[in-house]
C-alpha cells in the first residue's frame, strides 16, 4: 500500500514548509529552465536540505544529458529522479545505473493505445508516472500544464502496474481521480498554484487533505 502524495514544483522555502507541514510524502524540484518552477542548483540544494528526513525529495529532469544528471545529484541529493521528457527505455536504464537511486519515468496519455508505451519501461524503472500529453502548441512545457486526461482510459491498464497519477489534478478533483483510477500515488503542480509557478498554501493543504481522505476511503 503506497498512497503517496507528491507536491511538485516547489520553489520557495515557505511553500515547501507548507507542503511538509501538511504531510506531503514527496516534494518535487523542477530542473527545467523553461518552466516557471525551475530552481537553480543553489536554491535546489537549500530546498533539498530543508526537506531532508521529512519527505522524499524528487528532482524532475527533462531529457537530461549526463552532466545535467550529475549536477542535480550533486547539488540536490534527491531520493528519486523523475524523467519527464522523451527518454527512451535504454536512456532511462543508463541514467538509473549512473545515479544508483530510484527513477520514475513519466508517460503521456491521450488515448488507450498510449498505455502500450508502458511495457518497454516495465522492469527498468522504479515507478511509472502517468500524465496528460502536453498541448501541441510550440513552446508548450512537457508537463506542468494543468491538463487532465480521460481517467477512464486506465480501465485498460494492467493492474499489476504500480503508478503515480498526475495531470490537471487539484483539490476539487483529486478524490474522484483516486476513486476512479486507484493509483498508488498522486502528483500535482499547477492545481495548487494561484498563477504559473506560484504555489498557494491553502490549495496545497486542501489537496493533501482531499487526497489523504480519498486514499483512506479507497481501502474500505
Ligand atoms: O511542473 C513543471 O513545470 C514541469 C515542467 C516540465 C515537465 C514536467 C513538469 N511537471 C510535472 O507535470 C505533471 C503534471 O503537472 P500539473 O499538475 O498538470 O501541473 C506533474 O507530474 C509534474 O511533476
Amino acid at each position: 500500500m503506497d498512497n503517496l502524495i507528491k507536491i511538485c514544483g516547489l520553489s520557495t522555502p515557505e511553500t515547501l514548509d507548507v507542503a511538509l507541514g501538511a504531510g506531503a510524502d514527496m516534494v518535487g524540484f523542477v530542473r527545467f529552465p523553461k518552466s516557471p518552477r525551475h530552481v537553480s542548483l543553489d536554491l535546489g540544494h537549500k530546498l533539498s536540505l530543508q526537506a531532508r528526513g521529512r519527505a522524499q525529495r524528487v528532482v524532475l529532469l527533462v531529457n537530461p544529458g549526463d552532466e545535467d544528471v550529475a549536477q542535480a545529484i550533486e547539488a540536490l541529493n534527491p531520493d528519486l529522479i523523475q524523467l519527464h521528457g522523451s527518454e527512451s527505455p535504454e536512456r532511462v536504464a543508463e541514467i538509473r545505473t549512473m545515479v544508483k537511486r530510484p527513477v520514475m519515468k513519466a508517460l503521456g496519455i491521450a488515448e488507450a493505445s498510449d498505455l502500450q508505451a508502458l511495457q518497454p519501461y516495465a522492469g527498468g524503472v522504479d515507478r511509472i508516472l502517468l500524465d496528460a500529453k502536453p498541448p501541441r502548441r510550440a513552446g508548450a512545457l512537457p508537463g506542468g500544464n494543468g491538463i487532465a486526461f480521460d481517467w477512464r482510459l486506465l480501465n485498460g491498464l494492467d493492474r499489476k502496474v504500480s503508478f503515480m497519477l498526475s495531470g490537471g489534478l487539484d483539490p476539487d478533483n483529486v478524490a474522484e481521480a483516486i476513486r476512479l483510477t486507484k493509483p498508488q500515488a498522486v502528483d500535482v503542480s499547477s492545481g495548487v498554484e494561484s498563477g504559473p509557478g506560484l504555489k498557494d498554501p491553502a490549495r496545497i493543504e486542501a489537496f493533501i487533505r482531499a487526497a489523504r481522505t480519498a486514499f483512506a476511503a479507497a481501502h474500505h
